[in-house]
């Protein structure tokens, strides 16, 4: 016999839709479950009887449930493993507002989506969905975001902030410097005679010398400070908080100790570097400032490469020399 529209489909259904209702529930992929006034669980669909009833008898209580399902390695996963306070703490909250919707994840690694309706009755209608496949996916999604906006910082080549990342913080480290009256100073650093390492041992050689130059640069940072590669053999070291001397003792510490590159069969292949330093002056741009430092390191490359110059007045910055040989 065809079934006859309810006047008003939101009453109670006529006998023939309440059992297609709940065929329709135990066929359902959701995971359907009421729970009585006292908080047992009085009736559940298959799928959720598949998931966490294994085999206990209903009516069970909520807290009883939680229990074995957490002793299965299949129940919710809770934050420090200790099931008895989650259930002092969620017990009183489960029936608290009229309608929840919450996502948990579960010992297994899975993730559900509940939902949970309080009927006028004083039951507690619990509808589930298993969001595991979209939570992966999620998580792809943010960790190649992470992966991108890390890439687009990176120089690939030495594994050093790049040239675009460098300027960005440089310009939030002077600005931030210059709002609290702090010093902020760069070193530009480049290697000597790079071009003879290319022609004479290869440009993968040349290349591993990149590498080995931004690894020994990392090992003197301080807290705050940031070494990137700007150009080709061009790297800029940025020393927030740092007065020019002090900039100065950073670079050299990293010049006098640079080793050489080990080749195959234990030869070395030794490198230097030429570096000039500048301070920043009050409203200095991040270019006005390497345009000092660029002065500082030609003069050390016109004195014979192999050194740190600072930045003095005939650079522009007013300040005194400090240099090192
Ligand atoms: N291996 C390698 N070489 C690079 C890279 N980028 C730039 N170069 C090389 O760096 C060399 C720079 O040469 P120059 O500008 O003449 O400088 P230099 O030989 O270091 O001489 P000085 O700076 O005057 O001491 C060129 O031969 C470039 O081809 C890179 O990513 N890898």
């Amino acid at each position: 016999m065809p079934l006859v529209a309810a006047p008003n489909p939101a009453g109670t259904p006529p006998p023939p839709v309440a059992a297609a209702l709940v065929q329709a529930l135990a066929e359902s992929e959701l995971l359907v479950a009421l729970f009585d006034a006292c908080d047992q669980l009085c009736w559940c669909n298959p799928a959720f009887a598949q998931r966490f009833l294994d085999g206990l008898a209903l009516p069970v209580p909520f807290a009883e449930l939680v229990q074995h399902n957490s002793r299965r390695g299949l129940g919710v996963r809770i934050d420090g493993g200790d099931v008895e306070a989650f259930l002092r703490d969620r017990l009183p909250r489960r029936r608290r507002l009229p309608y929840r919707a919450f996502e948990v994840d579960t010992l297994d690694g899975r993730w559900l989506r509940m939902t949970h309706t309080l009927l006028e009755s004083g039951w507690l209608l619990s509808v589930s969905t298993d969001i595991t496949e979209l939570k992966q996916g999620e998580l792809m999604l943010r960790r190649a975001q992470a992966q991108a906006e890390q890439d687009a910082r990176t120089d690939m080549l030495t594994g050093a902030p790049n040239r675009r990342h460098v300027f960005e913080y440089g310009l939030m480290a002077l600005q931030c410097c210059d709002l609290a009256g702090q010093p902020c100073s760069v070193a530009l650093i480049d290697l000597d005679h790079f071009k003879r390492i290319n022609d004479g041992h290869g440009h993968d050689m040349g290349d591993a010398v990149l590498r080995s130059l931004a690894a020994q640069a990392f090992a003197v940072l301080r807290n705050g400070d940031l070494f990137g590669r700007i150009g080709g053999e061009e790297f800029l070291l940025l020393t927030p908080g740092a007065r020019q001397e002090q900039a100065l003792e950073i670079v050299e510490r990293l010049r006098c100790q640079l080793q050489p590159l080990m080749l195959d069969g234990g030869a070395r292949l030794p490198f230097s570097f030429s570096a000039g330093v500048a301070q920043a002056l009050s409203g200095d741009s991040m270019d006005s400032l390497i345009t000092r430092a660029d002065r500082a390191l030609y003069r050390a490359k016109l004195a014979g490469r192999n050194r740190t110059e600072s930045a003095d007045a005939g650079d522009g910055s007013g300040l005194n020399t400090a240099s090192s040989s």
